[in-house]
């Protein structure tokens, strides 16, 4: 896999996903199908994604008892998409769950979906971690003890902020994936994001993947936004 440029599809349903994909003529791209959209629409937003020949990344963060998890991602695998992910939060148990329960579904032959972990929301600050949580480490510990976790569990990668990404590479390996959203254009609105960046600060620091939303679905002239986004992402290359 090239390090994409994953769209989140935040959208009520697929008729808005529909009048937005216009904007994009034929380019295939990488869509994010989030709980807004896959609670709505379900399964058929899926094949619908599928037959236009974008890679899809469902994005549920599977968080609950390692029997239900797996029999979760039992299901999902037969929708056959690129990536799926879970809360590490669940621990190793429920992370092991989740890959048997991926390749127990997944057709003989094919490979099972990517899957990945979120270590902590991209919303979440140090300060709120430590209030509302109870985590009492420094944030960068918590991520990296997340995503060690993850490894040790058999996935693929984490879900985590574009600030970690260093430490993982360097202690885990870039062939770990590193997924990042909280990216934003410098002129673009925070909102509820605490830990952002930017998608060439994301490149220079090493993401595998940067996921955006709002500064791409939210403007005026989306296609344009995505390749204002796309050339930030992809010119800092060395
Ligand atoms: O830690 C996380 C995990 C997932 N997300 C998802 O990514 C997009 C970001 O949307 P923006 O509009 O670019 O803020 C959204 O679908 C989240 O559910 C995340 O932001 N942080």
């Amino acid at each position: 896999m090239q390090r994409p440029l994953i769209i989140a599809l935040d959208f009520k349903d697929q008729q808005e996903v529909k009048e937005f994909l216009q904007h994009f003529q034929q380019e295939q791209l990488f869509v994010k199908v989030g709980m807004e959209l896959f609670y709505q629409e379900g399964p058929e937003i899926i094949s619908y994604l599928k037959k236009l020949g974008h890679n899809i990344f469902l994005d549920l963060k599977l968080h609950d008892i390692p029997n239900t998890v797996k029999q979760a991602m039992r299901g999902l695998a037969k929708l056959d998409v690129d990536i799926v992910n879970v809360h590490a939060a669940g621990g190793k148990k429920m992370m092991e769950a989740a890959i048997e329960g991926l390749e127990a579904g997944t057709q003989e032959g094919k490979k099972r979906p990517i899957c990945i972990a979120v270590t902590q929301l991209t919303s979440t600050s140090q300060d709120m971690m430590h209030k509302e949580l109870l985590i009492n480490e420094d944030i960068n510990n918590v991520v990296l003890h997340y995503a060690q976790m993850a490894k040790e569990s058999g996935l693929d990668g984490v879900v985590c902020s574009t600030h970690e990404v260093e430490t993982l590479n360097a202690k885990l390996g870039s062939s770990f994936m590193t997924v990042t959203p909280g990216i934003r254009m410098k002129e673009d609105s925070t909102d509820d994001q605490t830990r952002i960046a930017s998608p060439d600060l994301a490149r220079r620091l090493g993401s595998t993947a940067i996921v955006v939303g709002r500064s791409i679905t939210k403007q005026d002239n989306p296609y344009e936004a995505y390749l204002k986004v796309k050339k930030a992402w992809e010119e800092s290359e060395e």
